[in-house]
């Protein structure tokens, strides 16, 4: 499994091209980068992208958020870990036949010494309580929810889940400290909140236990991503 020795800072490439993504990659050029490709730049530009990060030592999160029957995201799964990737998404509310299946499909489809990470996307950071209740149709608070979801993903034989930082002590408490929490929504000081609803600093969510944070607009947007890239790494740096 790639547990060890990668990047606690993802970099979401959510951009339109291959040109751009490897563009910001190029600038930001550190040794042990770890990046996001999801649905936009994977759609766009597909595996051969993944191909051309991973020729430069560059660790990849492909984040499709698989949702589908067991058949189906088993297949989807199976592809995805034969991309030599390091990380991928599923989401919980699929449920636990479909979840199995995505941990049986990651296992035909990675080498033997190396199968990507699994983790669950569990409410997603955009989504306020309020929308969860009354328009996704989930009674109760967030934290509840994201908790039965990260049990689920558990007992599922995931990695861990996505969620926002913080829920991290509570899954942390719950499901133990090696289950890995993926924490988006994440905003350093003065920067903008976009669609994000659940937020943090780079550093309370180290604070907090996250493992990995992912960080998009913050870097990719910024006028001067190599500095922003830096500010952020600075800031989690100082997180004792
Ligand atoms: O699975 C994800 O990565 C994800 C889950 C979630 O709940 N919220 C969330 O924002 N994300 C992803 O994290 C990234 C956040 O981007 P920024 O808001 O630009 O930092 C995007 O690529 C989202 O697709």
């Amino acid at each position: 499994m790639t547990t060890h020795k990668l990047n606690p800072l993802i970099i979401a490439l959510d951009v339109a091209t291959g040109r751009e993504a490897f563009g910001l990659v190029g600038q930001i050029n550190a040794p042990d980068l770890f990046v996001k490709v999801g649905m936009q730049l994977f759609y766009s530009e597909g595996p051969a992208l993944v191909h051309k990060l991973r020729e430069q030592g560059i660790k990849i999160f492909v984040d499709l958020k698989l949702h589908d029957i067991p058949n189906t995201v088993k297949g989807a799964a199976e592809a995805l870990a034969g991309m030599g990737i390091s990380m991928l998404t599923v989401h919980c509310a699929g449920g636990r036949a479909m979840l199995e299946a995505v941990r049986e499909g990651v296992e035909k489809g990675a080498s033997l010494d190396e199968r990507p990470l699994i983790v669950g996307v569990t409410q997603l950071t955009s989504t306020t309580e309020q929308v969860m209740n009354e328009e996704i149709g989930i009674p109760g608070s967030i934290e509840k929810a994201v908790l039965h979801y990260a049990c689920l993903a558990q007992s599922s034989g995931l990695d861990g889940v996505v969620c926002a930082a913080k829920e991290v002590p509570l899954i942390k408490r719950t499901c133990g400290s090696s289950f890995i929490t993926v924490t988006p929504g994440i905003r350093p000081a003065g920067s903008k909140r976009h669609d994000q609803a659940r937020l943090a600093s780079p550093q309370d969510a180290l604070r907090l236990g996250s493992d990995f944070l992912v960080v998009g607009r913050a870097i990719t947007q910024a006028k001067d991503p190599v500095a922003a890239y830096q500010a952020v790494i600075k800031e989690m740096n100082e997180v004792v």
